[in-house]
């Protein structure tokens, strides 16, 4: 409870006020039967109109403070609980911008999504019923009870048989309810990731004629969301009519049992009326107890689930760091003994000691089978995982030991998978160095060969791009995303097989410039063609997570065996395809 204190104190005065004005309606709901009942025994059985109409009066008032109150409590109710999610939302998602690619990885984006959309409404609506029934459904309880004895001691034992077995019903129902809520949650999840999934991919479902698989395969998640909210809902379902069951019941003893009375002269017609209506006051209480204890199980299918994203400990921070102000001056980089696994205590290792230095202003070339290490050794430098064992250090400091926004700053990396945002061509680009002035953007696409084909486009820099960059080629979203890295000016960069859709002519021409806009930046070129990498400085071959060899493209020719072989194999493609 500690931990939601924070959402409810800014908003304390819609808390105490909702259920505070809810009172009226209590107050109105335990006095007007009694009224009724006044009216029938003193005014209409008396044929008094003059108390008719006074007693009529007494009750529009109280009708009028009734809504009155009833519309406060409401408003504020709904104040409280949306602000209430709201902040929790934010929470929520500031939490996840925090995760590591690690804690990325164990929840699915269909599942994240879940919890910050529909898990988060469940909370909301429970806050919002709790805060109107707080009160309201205890007050109308115990104020009918009282009015009910008062009125006539020997009709109010009926309830005693009634409300032991409404209490147990209740009981059962929340115990069964619970854990369908939960299956129904992860039924949402899944079907949240499969069409998180089937709406980015789209183009690859058509381009493969999968729409029919994918139908299938959403029918069938569907149909099991259905299956999962349908045997939830019965709880519900057949909740509702057993209680009112219970409740006519009730009502036909209390009648028969005071229709005797009043025969036997023992009881005003009257006490009857008003006695019937407490008592379905009584009954109604209790359901509207039973709903917010129902909706309240699902809620809190749903809190532990928003728990569990918030209470998920971020395993990559730099709380620990010492040196949080230093800034990567140089760029030297060099890895000691370096392993790494994705999963953890396994024997497989990613990266089985590496070791290595790469100077400032020097262009390290990796080349290595596919599922060889590649992406995995640079992610290291900027953070992206840690090492498991061994050192990274950026000039002389361990990784670990730089704060993270400052090494994330000094290090630009061009991911594998290229992402854009929605948005003009400037937007995106800004994204490298937000405050850069038009001439560097300028210079920046001319540097990553962007600029050309920009200026080509009607409005240019002013271009929107589609939803992930759609409305662009693949080479050209490499190169926009080359040119968002330099605006950052990076001591390091890293290209991980960014220019993988360019033409060579134009890779060469990129790495022409680099010569001037990054002679002093240390460069990491994950590279699959060997002429992509020939001309750095140094070039790592991997095998297995292991250096097959370090050097120079003529030091490699000579010793490593590995390398030779991909450069033949590379050297017979070409063959190939050029006869
Ligand atoms: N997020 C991840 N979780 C678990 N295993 C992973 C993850 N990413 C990569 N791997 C595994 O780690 C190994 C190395 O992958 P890595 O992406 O570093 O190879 P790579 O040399 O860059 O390959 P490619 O040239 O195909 O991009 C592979 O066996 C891969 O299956």
């Amino acid at each position: 409870m500690k931990r939601y204190w924070k959402y409810i104190r800014p908003y304390l005065g819609a808390f105490i006020l909702a259920p505070i004005l809810m009172l009226t309606e209590v107050f109105g709901e335990i006095l007007l039967p009694r009224l009724t009942s006044m009216i029938i025994n003193n005014g209409v059985l008396e044929r008094n109109e003059a108390y008719i109409v006074k007693m009529g009066i007494i009750m529009v008032l109280i009708a009028v403070i009734m809504a009155i109150g009833g519309i406060g409590a409401a408003y504020y109710s709904a104040k409280a609980s949306i602000s209430f999610s709201t902040d929790l939302r934010k929470d929520v998602f500031h939490k996840v911008q925090e995760f590591s690619f690690k804690n990325i990885d164990d929840f699915s984006t269909g599942s994240l999504v879940t919890r910050l959309t529909n898990d988060i409404q469940q909370i909301q609506n429970v806050v919002m019923l709790t805060l109107r029934m707080m009160f309201r459904a205890p007050g109308m309880l115990i104020g009918g009870l009282i009015m009910a004895y008062l009125m006539n001691r020997q009709l109010v034992s009926i309830l005693l048989v009634v409300i032991p077995v409404l209490v147990i019903l209740i009981a059962i129902i929340l115990v069964v309810a619970f854990p369908r809520f939960e299956v129904m949650q992860k039924k949402i999840d899944r079907l949240n990731s499969g069409v998180q999934e089937a709406l980015t991919n789209v183009r690859v479902i058509k381009s493969f004629v999968r729409e029919t698989h994918e139908e299938e395969k959403f029918k069938t998640t569907n149909r099991d969301l259905k299956e999962g909210s349908l045997n939830a809902m019965k709880v519900v379902i057949t909740a509702m009519p057993l209680m009112m069951l219970m409740m006519n019941i009730t009502t036909i003893a209390v009648v028969w049992y005071g229709g005797n009375l009043i025969i036997a002269g023992r009881m005003p017609v009257g006490d009857l009326t008003a006695f019937t209506i407490y008592i379905v006051q009584i009954l109604m209480s209790l359901m509207m107890l039973s709903m917010v204890f129902l909706q309240a199980s699902r809620a809190m299918a749903s809190l532990k689930r928003v728990k569990e994203v918030l209470d998920t400990e971020i395993d990559l921070t730099d709380e620990q760091a010492s040196e949080k102000s230093a800034q990567i001056a140089a760029g030297k980089v060099e890895f000691k003994n370096v392993c790494f696994q994705y999963t953890k205590g396994t024997e497989d290792l990613v990266l089985d000691h590496i070791n290595f230095t790469a100077n400032p202003g020097e262009t390290i070339g990796i080349i290595g089978a596919t599922g060889s290490g590649k992406t995995s050794l640079v992610q290291l430098i900027p953070r992206l995982y840690d090492a498991d064992e061994g050192e990274v250090l950026v000039d002389g400091i361990n990784v670990k030991d730089y704060s993270i926004r400052n090494l994330r700053e000094g290090v630009g990396m061009v991911l594998q998978k290229n992402v854009l945002f929605s948005g003009t061509i400037e937007e995106n680009l800004r994204w490298g160095n937000e405050t850069a002035g038009m001439d560097e953007i300028i210079l920046m696409s001319e540097s990553a060969q962007a600029h050309g084909f920009i200026t080509s486009f009607k409005d240019g820099y002013d271009t929107d791009l589609g939803q992930g960059g759609s409305n662009v080629s693949g080479g050209q979203k490499q190169r926009l995303c080359i040119a968002r890295t330099l605006l950052k000016k990076p001591k390091i960069l890293i290209l991980d097989d960014s220019t993988s859709a360019v033409d060579t002519a134009t890779e060469a021409r990129i790495r022409q410039s680099f010569t001037t806009t990054l002679k002093n930046t240390t460069k990491f070129i994950i590279a699959q063609r060997i002429g992509s990498v020939e001309y750095a400085d140094k070039i790592i071959v991997l095998d297995e997570g292991k250096i097959a060899g370090i050097g120079t493209h003529q030091e490699l020719m000579e010793t490593c065996e590995a390398y030779q072989e991909i450069y033949y194999s590379q050297k017979d493609r070409e063959k190939e395809a050029g006869a």
